[in-house]
């Protein structure tokens, strides 16, 4: 998933780092293993500092302030190649040509001809098992051809028609080169987010932001805001203030699918997406839910619904109005403890869910209980929700999901871990209520879903995660290299261990 962000200030002389922290928080449910800024001075020089950890934990005031400069970009990481090293950590940096950086939201699916590309053909070196360092490589390669002593417009445009060529996957991603320009672009498919937006200051002149969700832009006041287009890009040039940006169709849209399960569990509900408002899917799926769950369960044995926090409220709510059933939070959220689903290994997961919710007795005793959760993956969540449940007193446990079973990896950046761990892989229904020991499991049916988001302008999406049909398919190799460098990564050998910092560019956070 991660999250992106990049802001450009008409008023050079002042500093873009501050805004950029703020939008970080706003976009810290995308990305919860590290959190990196770039900004770049008047003078072409780069300011960076990244690193594992929260955006509160790596943006420490001191380092903020050493962060020069009017325009900038932002990551939010949640690994989905390589390792969670710091290393690994964004954006990326790298010298030729011109000075540049990138911050990436996706995955790229042929990263095995990619990095032999590089190597016997291009002869750049990357030093991680990142997709995003390669993919900053190939684009910097791309770049590097016309052989200028100045960058142009044209020539960054024609740079990214050979990302566009090369690359295969999803991706979103803003990069900056030094002393010229913000850009930001978009896969041909549209698989992953992002939008443009500008603000008007008193003076007339205009900031502008390119951001993973709406939310950011709307809490910064960049009133007027668009998604970019599948295999559209953006240019806005370092004074922007007198220079307006340029946007270019760089190919040909290839398709409009946004990733079905944005609107499912990653996105935050007051986005709004690709002109779809991610509240409004979900309290739509709670509707379809309710539809579905009346063929499988005589409404008449529930007695209460509660809904898994936090992502799960707003489709439980409205499932249970569509019920006719009483609405209740049995559960508690710490709201100290973060996202479960994205945390790094299976051993913090499972602890994190009973940290995390702590069931009410009174709403579970004796009662036949309807939980409803936006989804299930590993059925870490699940497993200890139902036993906390049955704990509590519940005479019957059913579970929803507002999402139908999970059977297939998500490749376009969410790792929604290996095949074999998901819950749903080779299980029946009946299998599966037995796995998390509920009495029985109700899933939404994919038709619903895709019913539950689309709309006049976009009615297909990316469901590779359901039936295993990726909308760019994948490359032949490339599942085993990702599942090699994870167990590669989990070993740690000595021969390959990771790097503590990235090498690119100094990091000056330590002060
Ligand atoms: O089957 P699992 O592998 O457990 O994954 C599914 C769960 O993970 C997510 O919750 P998470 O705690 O990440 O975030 P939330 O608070 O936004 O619901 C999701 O909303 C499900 O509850
Ligand atoms: N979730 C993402 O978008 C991840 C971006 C990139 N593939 C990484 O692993 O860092
Ligand atoms: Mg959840």
């Amino acid at each position: 998933m991660c999250g992106i962000l990049g802001i450009a200030l008409a008023d050079q002389s002042s500093k873009v780092a501050p805004e950029l922290c703020d939008g970080c928080i706003f976009l810290q449910h995308r990305g919860q293993d590290a959190a990196g800024i770039a900004t770049c001075g008047s003078r072409g020089r780069i300011y960076q500092c990244k690193g594992n950890g929260m955006a509160r934990d790596v943006f420490t005031a001191p380092r903020v302030h050493g962060l020069v400069g009017s325009m900038g970009i932002a990551h939010l990481r949640y690994p989905t190649a390589g390792s969670s090293a710091n290393s690994e950590a964004q954006p990326f940096y790298v010298n030729s040509p011109y000075g540049i950086n990138l911050a990436h939201n996706g995955n790229l699916v042929n990263t095995v001809s990619l990095e032999r590309y590089m190597d016997e053909d291009v002869h750049r070196h990357i030093n991680t098992d990142s997709d995003s360092e390669l993919l900053l490589n190939i684009f910097a390669a791309e770049l590097e051809k016309h052989n200028k002593y100045r960058v142009n417009n044209e020539d960054v445009f024609l740079a990214l028609e050979g990302v566009y060529r090369l690359c295969r996957g999803g991706y979103a991603c803003v990069g900056m080169l030094a002393g010229f320009a913000l850009f930001g672009f978009r896969d041909p498919n549209g698989i992953r987010p992002l939008l443009f937006g500008e603000r008007e200051n008193a003076d007339g002149t205009k900031d502008y932001m390119l951001a993973s969700e709406s939310v950011v832009l709307k809490a910064h006041n960049f009133t007027k805001f668009r998604d970019l287009k599948p295999g559209e890009a953006v240019i806005i040039p370092k004074d922007c203030g007198t220079t307006e940006p340029e946007f270019r169709q760089v190919v040909p849209m290839n398709s409009y699918r946004p990733d079905l399960f944005e609107y499912v569990y990653f996105a935050r509900p007051d986005s709004v997406l690709d002109g779809i408002s991610v509240y409004h899917t979900r309290l739509a799926m709670g509707v379809k839910l309710a539809e579905n769950i009346k063929k499988h369960l005589n409404p008449d044995d529930i007695d209460v619904v509660i809904p898994v926090p936090d992502t799960a409220r707003t489709c439980a709510l409205q499932c249970a109005n569509a019920l006719g059933k009483t609405y209740r939070e049995g559960f508690v959220k710490n709201r100290y403890v973060g996202r479960t689903f994205i945390m790094p290994n299976q051993k913090e997961r499972i602890s994190s869910v009973r940290r995390k919710l702590n069931p009410m007795e009174s709403e579970f005793k004796d009662k036949n209980v309807l939980i409803v959760d936006d989804s299930i993956v590993r059925g870490t969540t699940s497993r200890e929700i139902v036993q906390m449940a049955r704990e509590s007193g519940a005479t019957k446990v059913y579970f929803a999901s507002a999402a139908p079973p999970i059977r297939y990896n998500h490749i376009y950046g969410i790792d929604l871990t290996d095949t074999k761990n998901l819950i749903a892989y080779n299980r029946s229904e009946e299998e599966i209520a037995e796995a998390i020991g509920c009495d029985q499991v109700i899933y939404q049916t994919l038709e619903d879903l895709i019913d539950c988001c689309k709309t006049k302008n976009v009615d297909k999406f990316e469901i590779g995660v359901f039936t295993g049909n990726y909308v760019t398919g994948v490359e032949d190799g490339y599942l085993q290299e990702l599942e090699k460098v994870r167990e590669r990564n989990r070993s740690r050998g000595l021969i390959d261990i990771k790097a503590e910092v990235d090498i690119g560019l100094y990091n000056c956070a330590d002060y």
